[in-house]
């Protein structure tokens, strides 16, 4: 249901992607590790189609992104992907349950109880209608996971969504995360460096340029 083939990237003086390949199965959940530098940020907007290859195909189910114009993949993008970055990205001027409803709010036909249910999922049922400037670090990505996933997408893309947080919040904003995806029946993508967080969950190991299938580090 995520498939990329023979994806090529670079940035002036910069060689990152050579070939790279990727597949995923619906509800499969994979973590990719890889140290600074190495590419995960570049590689999970290409996935997104935030960042449009420059050579190599990639697919979400049969749709090939890669021949998509800006207006349907963004389109597509809302219905199919669910996005969770390090920082955020709430709109401060938003409570919180209105943050998680933001899907619904732009396509016209908000869910306000699946909303409401998850925010209780992620333990801030009683802090719906703060705004995002009341709520802590830890609290703020716990309500950017319930907005990713609010869709149902069939793919959950992470760059590095517990990278600000300290080891307790991480684990669990982490552990939130793989839980909603699996309810929703999303595959997960989650870009990380910190080899902690992918214990339990196979590994991709992004290193020249490539995808490594890696052991988990338990
Ligand atoms: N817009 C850009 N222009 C030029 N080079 C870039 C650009 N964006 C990223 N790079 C380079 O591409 C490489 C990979 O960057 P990327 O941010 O994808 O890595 P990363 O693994 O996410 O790193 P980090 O964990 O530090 O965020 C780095 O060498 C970076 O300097």
């Amino acid at each position: 249901m995520l498939r990329a083939e023979g994806i090529r990237h670079a940035y002036p003086g910069v060689r990152l992607f050579d070939d790279l390949e990727l597949r995923l199965a619906p509800g499969e959940v994979r973590v990719v590790l890889g140290p600074s530098g190495s590419g995960k940020t570049t590689l999970i907007h290409l996935l997104a189609g935030i960042l449009r290859v420059q050579e190599g195909r990639l697919y979400w189910g049969e749709v090939e992104v890669t021949r998509l114009g800006e207006e349907r993949l963004a389109r597509l993008r809302r219905r199919y992907v669910g996005l969770v970055f390090q920082h955020h990205y709430l709109l401060p001027e938003l409570t919180a349950l209105e943050n998680v409803v933001l899907p619904g709010l732009i396509a016209g036909t908000p869910d306000w109880d699946w909303g409401r249910a998850l925010l209780e999922r992620v333990g801030l049922g009683a802090r719906q209608h703060q705004r995002p400037a009341a709520l802590s670090g830890g609290e703020r990505q716990r309500v950017a996971v319930a907005r990713a996933v609010y869709n149902r997408p069939r793919l959950v893309l992470a760059d590095e969504p517990t990278g600000a947080l300290d080891r307790e919040n991480a684990w669990r904003v982490y552990a939130l995360l793989l839980e909603l995806a699996r309810e929703v029946r999303s595959a997960v993508l989650l870009a990380t460096h910190d080899e902690a967080l992918a214990r339990d969950v196979p590994v991709y190991r992004l290193e020249g340029g490539r995808l490594l299938v890696g052991l988990t580090s338990s």
